[in-house]
């Protein structure tokens, strides 16, 4: 199955990123935190994999199953990145508080330093330490070291020949057992004895993997007494000159899909499927036909202990696996494998048994007997020369009808397109608010809105801003737009009171959100060669402004959108409702509603005197960002993001560029929870789960390879907001329209004389990519 993991790749160098690097510190090389250095792997990392997130801001991210790895992978290859702190920008007596400080730039990732040098000296103490020439632990024979079966990332396997103690031939007192020694100071004992040693404990005796009959630590050694076993499938296929008969593939396959089976029962996954860890017993034994798993180093619960349910589907970036350039082509060939390329040249149950399992839901239970018996036809009859034994599945000779009734009776599995090869599609992001309460109304009226601002006076109803908005249209979009074409469809929003809310490019071709409804008062843009270019974007924050939006192109190119709203007069949006009305300066008027949406607040105001009577709307931008910071990068820079979070910074926006990220985040962005979910696919599983504790897709962007969506929780409490996705290959005009049809039906407000509309749709992000087109429709 592959392991989707938070593929990150590093091949280009980035010196050739643009800003130009910036003077920076040596690179260093980091040390993952202990707990990610341990096998202690419980819990995520687990399934089809199908995604992995980083977690919320503040609680640390739980490790993961998947990518363990040797030596090397301590080394974080994802330096902190460097943050130049520019001069505090001169703040206008009159502005608002917005203090952009930093930008952030990367920088190259050579491994180099201290750190490498020092893990390395530990990694060799625990794989150079002679391991004990006699062996007793526990009230164990005593046992001669003898030759080394085999090595692992963690652990050295040796014969251990009984001299003292036991009379029996087999069990727990054989003559030959397999030794498993760890050095206590190896990655994978930091906490005392390992991880597995746990899992032992329950797994013990489980169909299919060997008995441990004896664990204990003697000298620098923790130890594992267990049952000796003979060649891996790796070693066997090896031997076999590198290939096997579909027959013998099929009766592995049967039976090694019942161990699983097994294992599962009991509540655990393994986390390692691999040839190498299924070892066949000792030749020359009656076992030497069976097929056992041994590593369950990496061994997880897939059901809570307590609860009994299904572990939540909240898997955390895996520290390991971050800069590990391997890791990320592994899943990525994987992913564009599709199961008929990968099984073109075998029969076809395996191409049937792909599909199945690379389909799976993440909390779907295997229909084990419908797997096994895609493999059953591959059997041949003759039994006795069957290679490996079938004790699980199928007792040998046993009829195999059943099974086969089963698949023809049983719908084939639902047939699921797995997108191999890359295709440019759209994803785009539509928030609707229903029912429409007066509340939602206002949000939905944001178009008036951003013209009402002059606060101070009452009579914004009686100075032409509502005529002229009239014939405006509530929102336009822009799509395959040529850089020097871009500039007309700004400059006409503009003029209609329009600014942009959104931006994304497909083939270095521009899209763009134009929203009356967008809270910005002044904005600015800028179509660079550089990929985010700082030098401009710092010149505007000097000037007050933030990065409201951002899309990179294919040829590296950025459109930058930078806006500000110059009535903002509350922080944090947080106002005290009750006296709103009076901050405004109408004293006699008061709040008669209010509604957030994702990212604005609005307030409703009336007055209080029996003269006049009309409605007074108030509408604030809700990201009156007191500091941003941006970050390019190679590969999805998680770190980054984790450390910023704990500062208080949540992700606004995000684009990619070719491979690279460009990833902004702001201090105050009205979000009090936010998460990642990194994927080769639309992670529809995450999305729903964080959907159901109020997380909405604020921003996202996605290579060819990797589609990142970033969940928050906004701090106050939405009004019915809605969120949906769909899927186009081409610009979703016509969805677009709908929004645009519906936003047409009430742009006349007459004070006093308020419609509301059926259904209200804003377009909050777009992005496009391979892997799929969303977007969010509204409700009519
Ligand atoms: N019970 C056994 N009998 C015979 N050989 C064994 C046994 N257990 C392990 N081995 C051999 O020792 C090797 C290392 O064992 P194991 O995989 O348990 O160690 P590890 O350090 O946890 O490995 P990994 O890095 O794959 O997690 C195996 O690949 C296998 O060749």
């Amino acid at each position: 199955m592959p392991e989707l993991r938070s593929g990150a790749r590093r091949s280009k160098r980035l010196d050739d990123l643009q800003p130009p690097p910036q003077p920076v510190d040596q690179g260093e090389n980091w040390l993952l935190p202990a707990q990610n250095r341990t096998r202690r792997r419980v819990g995520g990392g687990r399934g089809r994999g199908n995604a992995a997130a980083v977690g919320k801001p503040g609680i640390p991210a739980r490790p993961t199953a998947a990518g363990r790895g040797r030596g090397i992978r301590l080394i974080d290859l994802d330096p902190e990145p460097c943050e130049v702190l520019p001069e505090a920008a001169p703040l206008g007596a009159a502005e608002p508080a917005y203090n952009p400080l930093e930008v952030v730039a990367d920088k190259d990732i050579a491994m180099e330093g201290g750190s490498a040098e020092k893990l390395m000296g530990v990694e060799e103490e625990s794989s150079t330490t002679p391991v004990p020439e006699r062996v007793q632990v526990g009230n164990s024979p005593v046992y001669k070291t003898e030759r080394k079966l085999g090595k692992g990332g963690f652990g050295q396997v040796y014969v251990g020949r009984r001299v003292h103690g036991g009379s029996d031939r087999t069990g727990p007192d054989a003559i030959e057992v397999a030794l498993k020694f760890e050095h206590r100071n190896s990655k994978g004992c930091n906490y005392g004895p390992p991880y597995e040693w746990q899992v032992y404990n329950t797994l013990n005796g489980c169909y299919g993997i060997p008995w441990v009959h004896y664990k204990g630590r003697q000298g620098d050694f923790y130890i594992l007494v267990m049952d000796m076993l003979g060649p891996s499938l790796w070693d066997v296929w090896n031997s076999y000159g590198q290939s096997m008969s579909p027959n013998m593939v099929a009766c592995i396959a049967v039976e090694a899909i019942s161990i699983l089976e097994k294992l599962h029962l009991k509540g655990f996954v393994h986390g390692d499927v691999k040839p190498e860890n299924f070892l066949l017993g000792q030749p020359g034994s009656p076992d030497e036909k069976k097929l056992y798993l041994i590593d369950l180093g990496l061994a997880s619960r897939w059901k809570d202990a307590s609860s009994g349910l299904h572990v939540e589907y909240d898997q955390k970036p895996d520290g390991n696996n971050k800069g590990d350039n391997k890791s990320f082509l592994v899943c990525k060939k994987k992913m564009a494998t599709s199961p008929e390329l990968m099984c073109c040249f075998c029969p076809a149950p395996f191409k049937q048994f792909l599909e199945a399992v690379t389909n799976m839901k993440f909390d779907e239970e295997p229909n084990y007997a419908k797997l096994i018996s895609f493999f059953e036809s591959l059997i041949e009859p003759c039994t006795s020369l069957r290679p490996i034994r079938i004790d699980g599945a199928l007792k040998v000779g046993q009829k195999r009808g059943r099974l086969l009734i089963n698949l023809e009776d049983d719908e084939q599995p639902k047939k699921k397109i797995r997108l191999g090869s890359p295709a440019t599609q759209w994803i785009s992001v539509y928030n609707a608010r229903r029912p429409m309460k007066q509340s939602d109304f206002l949000s939905s009226v944001e178009a008036l809105l951003s013209f009402t601002m002059d606060v101070s006076s009452s009579s914004c109803f009686e100075n032409g801003l509502v005529p002229r908005l009239r014939q405006n249209w509530i929102n336009k979009y822009h799509y395959n737009v040529a850089d020097t074409r871009l500039r007309q469809h700004v400059d006409k929003g503009n003029e209609d009171g329009l600014y942009i809310s959104c931006v994304a490019s497909a083939a270095n071709l521009w899209a763009l959100i134009m929203d009356a409804g967008t809270g910005f008062t002044h904005q600015v843009y800028e179509l660079s060669a550089i990929f985010l270019h700082k030098d401009w974007i710092m010149e505007q924050w000097e000037k007050n402004y933030y990065i409201s939006s951002i899309a990179g192109s294919t040829n590296g190119s950025s459109l930058v959108v930078m806006s500000k709203d110059i009535n903002i007069s509350y922080e944090n949006c947080n106002w005290p409702e009750e006296s709103a009305a009076k901050s405004f300066g109408l004293l006699d008027w008061a709040v008669t509603c209010s509604s957030v949406s994702i990212n604005q607040a609005y307030l409703l105001l009336q007055t209080t005197s029996s003269l006049p009577t009309y409605p007074y709307y108030y509408c604030q931008n809700r990201t009156p960002y007191t500091q941003q910071s941006y970050k390019v990068s190679e590969s999805f820079p998680f770190k980054w993001i984790n450390k910023k979070w704990k500062e208080g910074f949540h992700v606004t926006s995000m684009t990619t560029a070719g491979n690279r990220w460009g990833v902004v985040m702001s201090r105050n962005s009205g979000y009090s929870e936010q998460v990642v979910e990194l994927d080769f696919l639309y992670p529809s599983e995450g999305i729903h789960r964080r959907w159901e504790s109020g997380y909405r897709i604020t921003s996202m962007a996605a290579t060819a390879d990797q589609a990142a969506f970033i969940l928050s929780v906004p701090r106050r409490k939405m009004v019915d907001e809605t969120q949906e996705t769909l899927r186009t290959s081409a610009f979703p005009s016509t969805h677009v329209k709908v929004g645009i049809r519906t936003f047409s039906t009430f742009y006349f407000l007459a004070p006093g004389n308020i419609t509301i509309p059926s259904a209200v749709t804003a377009v909050t992000s777009l992005t496009v990519s391979w892997l799929g087109c969303f977007f969010l429709y509204s409700p009519s």
